[in-house]
């Protein structure tokens, strides 16, 4: 069987949680860590183009000697004057190649995307606006707008299958 070292370029549970839910159901035997990493964007990117770069550099930042590294990444972007969340993946090799991926974007209501443009970052406006805390490593925005039907590590999952299902695809 192929064993492979895997990092997740962040500490946050929720794409902890969502990397390796998928590489256990995988035919490969990954070892996974979770390092920090810098996204060298915003701290809350507002395009798509700053969100994707973001997922590029993490997960570039935290390869060291892994065999893959894969960055997750939030933000936003505005789209017929309304917020619409964005989430990108990247998955860098050992062997120089860069995959990447992106997941669900749903609108943000009028009175997030307010507290958005005002310069707060979406993970306090949450927990403000549903008077909880710590909601970005769990159900996140995209939770809390759809009923709970799509939590924030369904959501990373999905992006993690079509980045290392674009990587297997290659290496078999
Ligand atoms: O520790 P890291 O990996 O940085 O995890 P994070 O939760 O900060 O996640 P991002 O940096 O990828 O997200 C950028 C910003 O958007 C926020 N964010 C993105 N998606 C969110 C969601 O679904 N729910 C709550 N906050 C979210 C997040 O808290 C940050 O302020
Ligand atoms: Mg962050």
């Amino acid at each position: 069987m192929k064993k492979i070292r895997a990092a997740i370029a962040s500490k946050n549970p929720a794409k902890i949680n969502a990397v390796s839910s998928v590489l256990k159901n995988i035919e490969w035997s990954v070892d996974l860590a979770a390092v920090d990493s810098d996204s060298e964007v915003s701290a809350q990117p507002f395009s798509q183009q700053e969100t994707r770069q973001g997922a590029i550099n993490r997960s570039k930042n935290a390869l060291g000697n892994f065999d893959i590294a894969i960055g997750l990444e939030g933000g936003v972007y505005e789209l017929e004057g309304m917020l619409y969340l964005c989430n990108w993946g990247a998955l860098a090799t050992q062997e120089g190649q860069l995959y990447t991926a992106a997941g669900a974007q749903i609108p943000l209501p009028e009175e997030i995307a307010i507290e958005l443009r005002a310069g707060i970052e979406l993970g306090s406006i949450m927990d403000d606006y549903a008077n909880e805390s710590g909601i970005r490593q769990h159900k996140g925005a995209v939770g809390v707008f759809t009923s709970g039907l799509v939590n924030r590590g369904e959501m990373f999952s999905h992006i993690v299958k079509l980045l290392i299902g674009q990587y297997q695809r290659d290496s078999d």
